[in-house]
């Protein structure tokens, strides 16, 4: 029976768009409803996983691959199975896919699902305001992405006027008619939007989900940009780093302050040689930089594990600038090394933000 089955939603969006941001409030502000959570991430450092542990019902993460590039729908649906199962009393599965996802091939993998026990509940698509324009010039590819969606999400408004985030919504419902946008900051929407309202009933106003027949129709394109490389992976490399011991904070700032324009995304988390109380969440996108101090869990080692990802970058070249970035002997580094690294860490004065909205874990 259908109304019985387990809506399963997509969250995608480019890279730092706020998905994890988007998924740790829905799992904050959903307290009445469990949710199961798939995390795909893109290296094989799964970084969104450590960002969502310890505030969910069940998670299930996948590293080393994006799910979209899957050969069948084999896997996920043997994930999904997991958390479907009547024993795990989930009302809702969640799937956060990779910033470099093709969402049309994993809703189309979810469509084909033959498990009886879930429903595709939609594609959920966020939106990184501030970055829009820019990111739309280098991939167009976008707009397919917003189309397939069921709902939008304009996140980080906070970081333009209101004019401009009035412009940037005008151009979002002109690439996508009639999908329902919600403007967000730090991914706080009301989790009805997403878990009632997309799966609610298919022919009220504006609700357009896609069906599989809608997807075929659509496969020529994606079958052509595959090949032609119009598909976001093709552009893009990765480099994973893990160091035990911890970092020089003036050399890996140095390399963070001239990172080439081509490396657009880096996450994780640095263990800087003055400092071996705290653990720095990283998070560079475009331009943007920030890091997030907080206390080690405990039992956890104190390891820096990072994950950086780009399109024209050396990845050799890059391995070793971070190598470079070791430091020998700890307790050699001058604590006023820091400064560089604290210029990036948020003051309180940000009073409306609840900083466990954050991608970073706070719940230790
Ligand atoms: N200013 C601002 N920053 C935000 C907002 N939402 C998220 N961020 C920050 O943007 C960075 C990336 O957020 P994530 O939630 O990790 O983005 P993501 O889409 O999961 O990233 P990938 O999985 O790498 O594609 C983090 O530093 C977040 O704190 C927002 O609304 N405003």
């Amino acid at each position: 029976m259908a109304g019985n089955r387990i809506p399963v939603v997509l969250i995608a969006g480019f890279l730092g768009s706020g998905k994890t941001t988007l998924l740790n409030h829905l799992l904050r502000a959903g307290r009445d409803t469990r949710v199961g959570v798939i995390v795909n991430d893109f290296g094989s450092i799964n970084i969104d996983a450590l960002a969502v542990a310890g505030q969910v019902d069940s998670m299930i993460p996948i590293e080393n691959g994006c799910l979209c590039c899957a050969a069948d729908a084999s896997e996920l649906d043997a994930m999904v199975d997991r958390l479907a199962r009547p024993s795990a009393g989930i009302d809702v599965i969640v799937i956060e896919a990779s910033g470099l996802a093709e969402p049309q091939s994993m809703i189309r993998m979810l469509l084909a699902s033959e498990d009886e026990r879930i429903i595709y509940g939609g594609l959920v698509e966020v939106v990184d305001a501030a970055e829009f324009d820019a990111t739309r010039d280098r991939h167009p590819e976008i707009d397919r992405h917003l189309r397939a969606a069921d709902a939008l999400v304009l996140n980080k408004t906070d970081r333009m006027d209101a004019a401009a985030a009035q412009r940037v919504l005008e151009t979002v419902r002109g690439i996508a008619p009639g999908t329902p946008v919600v403007a967000a900051e730090y991914g706080r929407v009301d989790p009805a939007f997403l878990f009632e309202e997309r799966t609610g009933p298919a022919d009220r106003a504006g609700y357009h989900q896609l069906s599989f027949a809608d997807l075929c129709t659509e496969d020529h394109d994606h079958t052509d940009c595959h090949e032609a490389g119009g598909h976001l992976h093709a552009a893009y490399d990765s480099v994973e780093f893990t160091s035990e011991l911890p970092l020089h904070p003036r050399r890996f700032l140095d390399l963070l302050d001239t990172r080439p324009a081509g490396l657009y995304r880096v996450k994780g988390f640095a263990a800087f040689a003055p400092d071996p109380d705290r653990r720095y969440g990283l998070h560079a996108v475009g331009a943007f930089l920030r890091f997030t101090p907080t206390p080690w869990p405990a039992g956890e080692p104190r390891r820096t594990q990072l994950v950086l990802i780009g399109t024209g970058i050396d990845t050799a070249a890059l391995k070793e600038a971070l190598a470079a970035c070791v430091e020998p002997d700890p307790a050699g580094v001058e604590e006023h090394l820091m400064l560089g690294v604290l210029r990036y860490v948020d003051q309180p004065a940000e009073e409306h933000r609840d900083p466990r909205d954050d991608a970073a874990p706070y719940e230790d």
